[in-house]
Formats: structure tokens, C-alpha cells, sequence
């Protein structure tokens, strides 16, 4: 058996492109924008109706973290919703007005993302310090009881830890050979990935529980599928199966070994807002305050801008294009991401089953019993 600690280190990072070109994620983030847009009022209520004016009366310095929050300029919009509410909730609170802490954010992503975008582009005139700290949101980032608000918006989550060993391994009955995901893999492989995502939600919950102080509240924007959906109906399932299509296309023109294919395996797991309650109940150190849907024109009207094949094609690579280009090299990006692009052109219903959902999760942090 493998030790545990040998596996975080082998922990697959896979941020998105930095840089500001044609492929980067500053340039590809409308959708994660629209999830942005939506979540502002739920924000604010979030902050109105369930802080405790205790935590902001006892905390000179207020920490807000957002987790996965790449290069910009989503996580700047979202960091200035939430001072934003805070400055309103402090201003209609008299008891408060005299107190007014000052607001430090903690940036977070993988070491190995483009953190010198993101502090090149920090708002001028923010109205908090800033910060970033580098590492895996499945390890401790934080001291204990640190935080007061927690922040991860949409596709962070969705990132495992790494794919799941057993996948992984020639040997083994659950060995993924020939796809890159989960979809249409037998019914073993799709466990291994749920177990997976059970153990990191798990490891999740368990070092934010340390790093976060009683009372204190934690958002997650998630994008996956509806409750009672089953997986090959969610985007990233068919997405990746697609692409896997795609890869498999290269092996059988000699651009790419069939066991490079084998050993791929993208880390990703679509979850369900009921798996992801299971996963805080579980867990113990949370409740859950508010759990929504979120909807907004943008957002579900994704599965009809798919049909844009290009548009779709550059946001799918601008997500994976760091993980492909580790494993495969640099030089079937071009030609895979075209060749994706032509399946859809030729197919635009490809997508038309997908069953999608975008959904606002608050947790709070329950004080020690
Ligand atoms: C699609 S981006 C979303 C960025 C931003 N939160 C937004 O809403 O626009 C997902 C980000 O999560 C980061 N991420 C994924 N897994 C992570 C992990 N285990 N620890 C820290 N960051 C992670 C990726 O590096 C990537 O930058
Ligand atoms: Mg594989």
C-alpha cells in the first residue's frame, strides 16, 4: 500500500493558463463571470441574515479567503461583493459603526498558479489588504480559527484531489484504459472516482473546520448536476468523454501512444447538491444555512452557447490545457483542441441531454458542543 503522504505529493496541480493569451482563463471566464453576477444578492443575504455581529465586533482584522481563485478578475468581483456586504452590515448596525475592522483577503490557489497575474491585476484603491497563499485547499493553508469568511466559486471544488489510484493501475479490475474520465467506464471505475470525491470532501471539510472560527461561514459555488441526474448527462462527464474520443482519434493516427491514453485520467468529479450534503452532514463541523440553486440567463443558457463550437472549444481548453500539456506535451494542444471543436461542428446536438445545474452552498461553521 501506498503511505498517504506519498500521494499528496503526488498531488496532480492543474490551475488554470495564466498569461493573458488567446487560451488564458482571464480571457475565457464569462461563465464563471455569470456565476459571479448571480451569487452577489445571495452574498449579501448570506452576510445580512447569518453572521453573527459577534464575529465582527471580536476580530480587528476580518480574513476572507477565496479558495481556487485563479488569476482574475472573477475572484476581485467576488472579494468586493463580499467587503461590500460587510461595509453595509457594519453601517446599519449602530453597535458596530465604531468598531470597523479592517479586511484582509487571502488569495489561494495551486503554488503553480500565475499568482503574478493576479497581483498585477489587483483593483487599485481595494478596499482590503491582500494577500496570496499557495497550495492545495485539501491541505491546511490557514493557523487554526483564523478565517471568518470562506470563499470558493465554481470549478475549484470540482477538482479532486488526483484521480483515484485503482484507475490508475494496470493491474487492477478498475484500471480506466483507453478513457480519460469516468463516463461510459463500467460501473467500478465511476465508484473509484465517488470515492474519491467522498474522501477529499471529507479532507476538505476537515481542515477548513480547523481554519475557520465558530460561527464563522463558508460559500461554495458549485457547478454540477441536478439531484437524480445520471452523470452521463452532466457537462464535464460529456465534455471529457468527448475529448477522450478526441485523444483516442490521435492514438490511432500515431500522434499519441495508446498507453499515454491509459494513464490519463482527469481528476474531476460532477457532484450533486444532495452528494455534497451528504458530505457536510458526514462531516459534522457545519451546518448548512442555505443551499440554491442559482439561476441566471447566462448560465442557463450554457448548454445552448456550447453550440458555439470555437467559444466552447477555447473555454474547455483554457480549463485543461496546463494537465493535457504536463502529460501529452505541448504539441497535440493545437490539433486535439481542433479536433474537438470539429466534432462538435459536426455534431451540435452532441450536447443536447446535458443536464446542468449551478448551485449556491452557505455553510456555517457550528461552535464545539
Ligand atoms: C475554473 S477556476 C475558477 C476560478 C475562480 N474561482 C472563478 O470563479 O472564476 C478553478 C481554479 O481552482 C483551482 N484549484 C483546483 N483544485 C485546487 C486545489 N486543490 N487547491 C487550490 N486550488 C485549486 C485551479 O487551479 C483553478 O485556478
Ligand atoms: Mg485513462
Amino acid at each position: 500500500m501506498e503511505a498517504e503522504g506519498t500521494r499528496n505529493e503526488l498531488n496532480e496541480q492543474h490551475p488554470m493558463k495564466g498569461g493573458d493569451g488567446l487560451y488564458s482563463y482571464a480571457n475565457n471566464f464569462e461563465i464563471q463571470r455569470a456565476a459571479s453576477d448571480a451569487t452577489k444578492q445571495l452574498i449579501n443575504m448570506a452576510i445580512a441574515e447569518k453572521l453573527d455581529k459577534e464575529i465582527l465586533l471580536n476580530s480587528k482584522t476580518f480574513r476572507i479567503a477565496d479558495l481556487g481563485c485563479s488569476v482574475g478578475p472573477n475572484t476581485f468581483f467576488a472579494v468586493q461583493n463580499i467587503v461590500e456586504a460587510l461595509e453595509s452590515k457594519y453601517k446599519q448596525c449602530q453597535e458596530l459603526n465604531s468598531q470597523i475592522s479592517e479586511f484582509l483577503v487571502l488569495f489561494n490557489d495551486h503554488t503553480t498558479n500565475d499568482f503574478n497575474l493576479l497581483f498585477t491585476s489587483l483593483p487599485q484603491n481595494r478596499p482590503y489588504y491582500a494577500a496570496g497563499v499557495p497550495g492545495s485547499f485539501y491541505d491546511r493553508l490557514f493557523p487554526k480559527a483564523s478565517l471568518h469568511f470562506v470563499h470558493s466559486s465554481i470549478a475549484a471544488i470540482l477538482w479532486l484531489s488526483g484521480a483515484p489510484k485503482e484507475v490508475m493501475n494496470k493491474n487492477s479490475p478498475d484500471w480506466n484504459k483507453g478513457r480519460i474520465h469516468y463516463l461510459n467506464s463500467g460501473a467500478q471505475v465511476v465508484r473509484a472516482y465517488k470515492a474519491q470525491f467522498v474522501k477529499d470532501m471529507e479532507q476538505f471539510l476537515q481542515v477548513r473546520a480547523q481554519e475557520i472560527v465558530y460561527g464563522g461561514l463558508m460559500v461554495l459555488i458549485i457547478s454540477g448536476i441536478p439531484n437524480g441526474t445520471h452523470h452521463s448527462q452532466g457537462l464535464q462527464c460529456m465534455t471529457l468523454d468527448l475529448l477522450g474520443s478526441c485523444l483516442m482519434g490521435l492514438v490511432r493516427k500515431g500522434i499519441v501512444s495508446e498507453e499515454k491514453v491509459d494513464s490519463f485520467n482527469v481528476p474531476i468529479y460532477e457532484m450533486s447538491p444532495q452528494e455534497l450534503e451528504a458530505g457536510v452532514e458526514r462531516n459534522g463541523c457545519f451546518s448548512i444555512e442555505t443551499i440554491e440553486y442559482i439561476h441566471h440567463k447566462r448560465l442557463d443558457n450554457h448548454s445552448h452557447s456550447v453550440m458555439n463550437a470555437k467559444v466552447f472549444a477555447s473555454h474547455v481548453r483554457a480549463s485543461l490545457e496546463r494537465i493535457i500539456k504536463k502529460h501529452f506535451g505541448e504539441d497535440i494542444l493545437d490539433v486535439l483542441f481542433d479536433s474537438f471543436r470539429k466534432k462538435i461542428e459536426e455534431n451540435p446536438s452532441i450536447f443536447k441531454s446535458v443536464k446542468k445545474v449551478n448551485f449556491f452552498v452557505l455553510l456555517k461553521r457550528r461552535a464545539a458542543n
